[in-house]
């Protein structure tokens, strides 16, 4: 069964326009972040971005054919300040990867990939009443992007993640987590970041998007990352050879900025 969209020559996100128009638009993620062109924005250090996730989140692991989705539940969750004019609550988090560790990476700082990057999204739920709601408007999400680059592999929590990565290995597959996960863990110590207005960066590619980049990344070693490329698109019953259908690569390169406002806040 051939997929709706992927990232194959076939399927990828050079003919996601054909079915899915949005992926044409003026405010399409990721993009390059292009240093020079940041301007740094005092409203943004005035009001500094906050999140708050309880240490001891319960949750579900699942492989969506795409990659890994942690499916949390955002109850007692909230994002706030920084860019956001509401509360958001955390949806999920899931991850973009490369075949070899020079790309991977999604939004890529003046030309340069990272290994891979985190993505936790979160959605308005002061002005919209589901995630669903809140991803057909334009300040319905807001996603925070966490660069993560090769070294040591000294985040117990992306470990946690990666114990439970061979019980998905099949698209479909999902586990509930039987230990909780410090969400906040997977953020780096640093609160600068780049932001900017974009969109979903898979389809159907809504322009509904706030986006928060942080600058500096978390660490990943090459053996965690070889984990998530054991991750297969297909499911137990799609009868393949062994090495076929390996999620080995799952990132959409950059879209111009355009005429787009890129701040930052903090050096
Ligand atoms: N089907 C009706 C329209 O649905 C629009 C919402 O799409 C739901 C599925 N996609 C997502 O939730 C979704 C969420 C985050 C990101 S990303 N990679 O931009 O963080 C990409 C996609
Ligand atoms: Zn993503």
């Amino acid at each position: 069964m051939s997929l709706d969209w992927g990232y194959t020559d076939d399927n990828g996100p050079s003919t996601w326009a054909e079915k899915y128009p949005l992926a044409a638009g003026a405010r399409q993620s990721p993009v390059d972040i292009d240093t020079s062109k940041a301007t740094s924005d005092n409203s943004l250090v005035d009001r500094e971005i906050d999140w708050s996730y309880p240490s001891n989140c319960s949750y579900r692991i699942v492989n969506t054919g795409y990659g890994w989705r942690v499916d949390t539940y955002g109850d007692d969750t909230a994002l706030s300040g920084g860019p956001l004019s509401e509360v958001y609550k955390l949806e999920q988090f899931h991850c973009h990867w490369g075949a070899t560790n020079d790309e991977g990476s999604e939004h890529t700082v003046d030309g340069k990939s990272y290994a891979a990057e985190l993505h936790l999204v979160h959605w308005n739920s002061e002005k919209y009443s589901s995630f669903k709601e809140a991803a057909s408007q334009p300040d319905g999400l807001a996603v925070l992007g966490v660069f993560m680059e090769i070294g040591n592999a000294d985040n117990a929590e992306l470990e946690k993640i990666i114990s439970l990565i061979p019980k998905i290995i099949h698209k479909g597959q999902d586990s509930q987590a039987s230990f909780d996960l410090d969400f906040g863990s997977l953020l780096p110590e640093s609160k600068h970041y780049w932001t900017y207005l974009g969109s979903l960066t898979t389809p159907p590619c809504n322009e509904c998007v706030i986006w928060t980049v942080f600058k500096e990344p978390i660490t990943i070693s090459e053996r965690q990352l070889e984990v998530f490329r054991s991750l297969k698109s297909v499911g137990e019953e799609d009868a393949i050879e062994p090495e076929e259908g390996k999620l080995v690569k799952n990132y959409r390169p950059p879209l111009p900025l355009g005429n787009r406002v890129l701040r930052e806040c903090g050096p």
